[in-house]
Order: structure tokens, then C-alpha cells, then sequence
């Protein structure tokens, strides 16, 4: 198939993603804080929850196992029915990251993976037809090593809708959300349930959408998650005009139903990356390739809610 008809297939089956065509949306269900411009990210959720859907926002850690392979799984996973997407940033130091993260964050430093690279990542799967919105996922020091200005310029050029950075609280944001907010990029606020009295203030500023974090600790599979979850994304949605999304831990079709009751959309990571981890083998054979990517893509798909 070639790049022409994949773009048209992509076009076709998200045309309000396009941000062209009008979704015909009488009142925003999720509205932009303030008079901060609406991104595709707004139009995404509000396209999903006017079909009564959940966003499914995957995670992938950008070059891992290489640059094309990233591309070609980027593809798959729209296809799968992916919403937005989490490009990952590997870093040195992922003091946020479980192991499945980790090793991917290591793989992918040894391909010599940069946030230029990343940014490159995104304006490629353009190219290629991807239309879902991507969002950057880094630790900040990538971010400083580049230069906020270059930063903010190059990831607007791109095409990047939203951005997460974990390791700045709330607190020390604000020249970021500032310069965020004038390159038109969503600075996603974390949420988690040991924020209590702060949340109030993170939310005001929120962009995007919330990411509630479903449990303490480092991302990776669970089995069960932060006994007060349920509450705590309720309590958050009851705060805030901007579409909720929960993360950490989701890796089941299960767990993505579960959660989709309480949210707006779901975020999956290391099930994802773990799942990549293991097909690495076949995706650098030729013979196998193929059918590694559709195995992806299945995993994927069956999360879709
Ligand atoms: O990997 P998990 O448990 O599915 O969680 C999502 C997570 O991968 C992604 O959103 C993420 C990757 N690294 C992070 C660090 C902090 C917060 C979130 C993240």
C-alpha cells in the first residue's frame, strides 16, 4: 500500500482529526482553560467524547528498537485505533520509569536518540499520513540541554500538541506553561493521588488534558492499583473543565474498561513497550518483520474501548 492511500485511509477514518473538517460540535464538551487556543489535542477528545468513547493514548519510547522501526509502529498503532500518542524521550536518568521503560530508554540512548530526533519522529509520521496528535514525554534536563527557545520553536514546527515533563512540580512550571502556551502546546499537568490540597492549583493551570497518575511509584504493569483510585479520578473530574486521563499500570483490556467508566481517556505504556521489547528479535528480521508490526498492532487493538 502505498504512503498516498495510507494517508487517505488515515484521513477518512479520523476526519475531525484533521482539525479541517468541522465536527459539527454545537457546545465543547472539554473547552481550553481561559483564552489559551483550543489544539488538536481539545478536538480529539472532544470528538471522542461526543461518541460516547475513551481516548486510548499509548506510550512508546522513541527509537527503541531504532528510528524506522518507531515509525513503522507509530503507523500501527493509529491503526490499531491509538488516539494520541506519548512520545517517549529516553533519558540517563528516568527516575519516573520501571524497568520495562528503562531498558527501552537505554536501547534507544544507544541508537543515539535525541529530543531533535524525537521531534524528527513526528514530522516523518506526518509525512507518512499519521494524523493522530502527538504528545512529547521527557524529562526535563533533555529540554534545558536544548534550550527552552529551541525547544519551544522546534516542537511547534513539528507538530507537537502537547508536551509532559514529570520531573517539574507545579510549582516551578510557570515560565514553562508561559512558553508553552505561546507556542500553542498543551503543558499536561500530572495528578496524583498524594497531590490532595495541590491539585486545586495544578488543575487552574492544566492544558490539554489531566493525567491522573492511578498509583505511587515508577510506571509499569499492575495488577491492582492505588486502593482510593477511583475516588481520587472522580474527585479530579469533578475539578476541572479538561478531559481526564488515567496511567500506570493499565495493560489489559480489562483494566482500560474499568477505568474508561470513571475517565476520558487511558494511557498505556510498558505494556506496549514490553510487548515491543519482545518482538525486537523478529523486527529485525526481515522474514518476521511483517508480522511482528501486526502483532503489535493486534495488542494494541484490543485495548481500543
Ligand atoms: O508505563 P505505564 O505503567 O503504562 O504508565 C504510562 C507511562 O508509561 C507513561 O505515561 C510514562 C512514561 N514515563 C512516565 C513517567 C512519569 C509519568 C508517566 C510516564
Amino acid at each position: 500500500m502505498n504512503i498516498q492511500s495510507n494517508a487517505v485511509r488515515r484521513i477518512m477514518r479520523h476526519p475531525a482529526a484533521e482539525g479541517g473538517l468541522s465536527t459539527g460540535a454545537a457546545s465543547a464538551s472539554f473547552a481550553a482553560p481561559g483564552d489559551v487556543r483550543p489544539n488538536r489535542i481539545d478536538e480529539t477528545f472532544r470528538r471522542i467524547g461526543e461518541q460516547g468513547g475513551t481516548a486510548l493514548i499509548p506510550f512508546l519510547t522513541v527509537g527503541d528498537p531504532d528510528i524506522e522501526t518507531t515509525l513503522e509502529i507509530i503507523e500501527r498503532l493509529e491503526d490499531a485505533g491509538a488516539d494520541i500518542l506519548e512520545l517517549g524521550v529516553p533519558y540517563s536518568d528516568p527516575l519516573a520509569d520501571g524497568p520495562v521503560i528503562q531498558r527501552a530508554s537505554s536501547r534507544a540512548l544507544q541508537q543515539l536518540i535525541t529530543v531533535r530526533t524525537c521531534l524528527d519522529i513526528a514530522k516523518k509520521s506526518r509525512e507518512r499520513g499519521v494524523n493522530m496528535p502527538f504528545v512529547l514525554f521527557t524529562y526535563y534536563n533533555p529540554v534545558l540541554q536544548m534550550g527552552l527557545d529551541e525547544f519551544f520553536d522546534q516542537a511547534s514546527a513539528h507538530g507537537i500538541s502537547g508536551l509532559i515533563i514529570p520531573d517539574v512540580p507545579y510549582e516551578e512550571s510557570g515560565e514553562l506553561l508561559e512558553r508553552a502556551d505561546q507556542a500553542g502546546i498543551a503543558l499536561i499537568p500530572l495528578v496524583a493521588p498524594t497531590s490532595s490540597e495541590r491539585i486545586e492549583r495544578i488543575l487552574n493551570n492544566g492544558r490539554g488534558f489531566v493525567y491522573c497518575v492511578s498509583s505511587l511509584g515508577v510506571t509499569g504493569e499492575r495488577a491492582s492499583f492505588h486502593e482510593g483510585v477511583d475516588a481520587f479520578i472522580r474527585d479530579v473530574k469533578s475539578r476541572t473543565e479538561l478531559p481526564v486521563a488515567v496511567g500506570f499500570g493499565i495493560s489489559s483490556r480489562e483494566q482500560v474498561e474499568r477505568f474508561s467508566e470513571l475517565c476520558d481517556g487511558v494511557v498505556v505504556g510498558s505494556a506496549i513497550v514490553r510487548t515491543i521489547e519482545s518482538l525486537i528479535p523478529d523486527l529485525m528480521n526481515a522474514d518476521k518483520r511483517e508480522d511482528a508490526l501486526l502483532q503489535i498492532r493486534k495488542f494494541v487493538a484490543e485495548l481500543k474501548v
